[in-house]
């Protein structure tokens, strides 16, 4: 369980850092790649144009070339002669200027790299005149190509761009063909008579190589440039595509998209397309050119670069700092979580404890609290006036008051009964004195006015400045009075018959005596002996013996008043003391006794005596306690005379001993 929490606290302390640090983090680096995405951005669009200009500025100055070209006087000088009929001097002349023209373009030539041909076409497409990089080329005639009919129907100074084409290799044997394409415009004579098509044939790949020079952007910039048809117009051969490829079947999503706008950028998953058109009619040539005119459904080209966005971890790459930066942040952040974790475990743990301990502490102070409440013995305090500053609910219970009756309220002493109060004063003074305890034994007085005989011991807390209070015990002796006065009452009781025994006869003789001595009334005294009981015991039995010695006890006693004392004085001799009783009543008592002795036998179970009832009598002496006699000793030597005497005169009678006799 506890390494469970602790590992989920760690995971916790691992993960919550990491995406503080992440999420804190995460906004600085996205901003640091739409910066460089933005300058990216910025660097292809200055690209882009770079590109546009220079393919413009090429352009521009051909077109300036093509037209100066055309208006050179000795150009119409030569086309005023073509198609009219010459005489001889003419037609050398001709030549002459023939050759001159061809002169000053093979001169030309040389000098703008761009230029691969010149050409001069008559008004049936022939070609009167042609100067390039291709001298064994045959003539063709171009009545039926794109240029020528569109050249031909310009004005002077419009002209007509072609888009760039592959210039098939020539039957003679060269085989490099090359990206070329045509500007061409219309030529006059002297006197402004159309006389046919003057076109320079251009380099494209030269055109195009600023462009790919500029847009491949280190390794991420691709560069591209198509017309509208989707065709690819550069020259490069690292790319899948080659010049006059399809463009559009194999970038279909990036062409897609150059069909939507014809300037801006799009973002393709992890590529950015950014584009601008090129149109070549409508861009205003620093030159002297009319209209431009360009082969229809070719215009305008689209001008671009695909670039990959850059990435976290390429910015991460180029510069380390970050990097460790942040791994550093990851490592703190993640090292700070675990030590919190670590530490924070602890303290649960130590709180857990602490929790475990206090409530183990309660419980062991509630236990000792419920030990001292309910323990089976009372416990108190008091203070030095014997004031109660605490007691127990078990004393509080015996004594039947609340707490808030007695403590600080009562003084301990007024729960003891009068007659112990001493015991405790002195119990109470010996706990204050130097001794500093005391024990008393004495009765507490109870609410209900009971009295419960309790033993009180007790000691003195004395803390640095003196008596504090005291502390009691208290024990409940009502048991063992009880317990004390039922053996006392065994010791006095004989146990066959159930009466009191000779001790008890002396203990209440003694009480007799003394109360017939304060109310000056007399006291008789009976002592009773079976007759022949030896011979009961022989025939019949002790048990039968002990059945007669009980038949007895009960047919006396059924004859004697509530405050007569019956007891066994030993064997088969009893003694009867009659309180407040003259001889006459005393005589009387006796003689009825003897009767219902007599007259009333015990049923015994023996073979002896089936079916019949056991007769039994007694001989009883009689006599008065004298009001000076200190003991009961001298009336029952009395009576045992009297007793005596009975047996003598034949048993089963009463004698009389008067006391005045001796
Ligand atoms: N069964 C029984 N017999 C007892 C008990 N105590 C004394 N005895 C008997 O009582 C008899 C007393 O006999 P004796 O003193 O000779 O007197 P007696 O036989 O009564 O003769 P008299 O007194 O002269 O009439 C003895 O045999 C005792 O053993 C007792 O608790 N139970």
């Amino acid at each position: 369980m506890t390494f469970k929490l602790l590992a989920a606290r760690l995971i916790m302390a691992v993960t919550v850092p990491v995406i503080l640090v992440t999420a804190t983090l995460y906004p600085i680096f996205q901003a640091h790649l739409d910066a460089r995405l933005d300058s990216t951005i910025s660097i292809a669009n200055a690209k882009i144009e770079a590109g546009e200009r220079s393919l413009k500025r090429e352009v521009n100055a051909s077109i300036n070339h093509l037209l100066a070209t055309a208006e050179m006087p000795l150009l119409k000088r030569y086309l005023s002669g073509v198609g009219v009929a010459r005489s001889p001097f003419q037609e050398e002349m001709q030549q002459i200027t023939a050759a001159q023209l061809h002169t000053l373009l093979d001169t030309l030539l040389p000098h703008y790299v761009r230029y691969t041909q010149f050409s001069l076409i008559d008004l049936d497409g022939r070609e009167l005149l042609r100067v390039g990089h291709d001298p064994l080329a045959q003539a063709e005639n171009h009545v039926t190509a794109i240029f020528f009919q569109e050249a031909m129907t310009l004005a002077p100074r419009d002209l007509y761009i072609s888009p760039p084409r592959r210039h098939l290799p020539h039957e003679s044997g060269h085989t490099v063909g090359i990206a070329v394409m045509d500007i061409t415009t219309p030529v006059f004579d002297t006197e402004g008579t159309r006389k046919g098509v003057l076109r320079f044939t251009l380099d494209w790949e030269y055109l195009a190589a600023d462009i790919e020079q500029n847009l491949a952007m280190d390794a991420w910039g691709h560069p591209f440039m198509v017309d509208s048809e989707g065709s690819w117009l550069l020259t490069e051969t690292q790319g899948p595509l080659s010049f006059g490829g399809s463009f559009a079947t194999d970038s279909p999503e990036v062409w897609e998209a150059l069909q939507l706008r014809h300037r801006g950028k799009t973002t393709l998953s992890n590529r950015l397309v950014i584009f601008s058109a090129y149109d070549t009619r409508t861009y205003h040539y620093q030159s002297l050119a009319g209209m431009v005119v360009s082969q229809p459904g070719r215009d305008p080209w689209q001008l671009g670069v695909i670039i990959e966005k850059p990435s976290l971890g390429e910015l991460l790459a180029e510069d380390v700092t970050p990097l460790l930066i942040t791994l550093l942040l990851y490592v703190l952040s993640i090292t700070f979580g675990v030590f919190w974790a670590i530490s924070y475990h602890r303290q649960q743990r130590l709180r857990h404890r602490t929790q475990r301990l206090s409530h183990e502490a309660h419980q062991y102070a509630h236990d000792v609290r419920d030990l001292y409440e309910n323990a089976p013995c009372g416990y108190h305090s008091l203070d030095s006036d014997g004031r109660v500053v605490k007691i127990n609910r078990t004393e509080l219970n015996w004594l039947g008051y609340s707490a808030a009756e007695v403590i600080d309220k009562r003084l301990y002493r007024d729960f003891i009964t009068p007659e112990t109060r001493d015991a405790f004063d002195t119990a109470f003074q010996g706990v204050l004195g130097p001794d500093q305890e005391g024990s008393a034994e004495c009765a507490l007085l109870t609410r209900s006015g009971e009295r419960l005989p309790v033993i009180i011991q007790a000691t003195a807390y004395i803390a640095a400045h003196g008596f504090v209070h005291s502390r009691a015990m208290v024990f409940d002796l009502s048991e063992r009075k009880k317990m004390e006065e039922t053996l006392a009452q065994q010791a006095m009781t004989d146990p066959l018959t159930g009466l009191g025994n000779r001790r008890f006869l002396q203990d209440q003789a003694a009480m007799e005596i003394a109360r017939a001595r304060r109310s000056g009334a007399p006291l008789g005294l009976i002592v009773i002996d079976l007759d022949h009981f030896k011979r009961i015991n022989d025939e019949y039995g002790h048990d039968v013996g002990d059945i007669v010695l009980q038949a007895f006890a009960r047919t006396a006693k059924e004859q004697l008043r509530e405050g007569d004392v019956l007891c066994r004085m030993g064997g088969e001799e009893f003694a009867v003391l009659l309180p407040d009783t003259t001889q006459h009543q005393a005589l009387q008592v006796a003689e009825r006794l003897r009767q219902a002795l007599e007259t009333s036998p015990v049923e015994v179970d023996h073979e002896l005596n089936a079916g019949r009832k056991l007769n039994y009598t007694a001989s009883l002496g009689v006599t008065l306690v004298m009001a000076d006699e200190p003991s009961l000793k001298p009336a029952i030597k009395r009576a045992d005379r009297g007793l005596y005497l009975a047996k003598e005169q034949g048993r089963n009678q009463v004698n009389w001993q008067n006391g005045m006799a001796d």
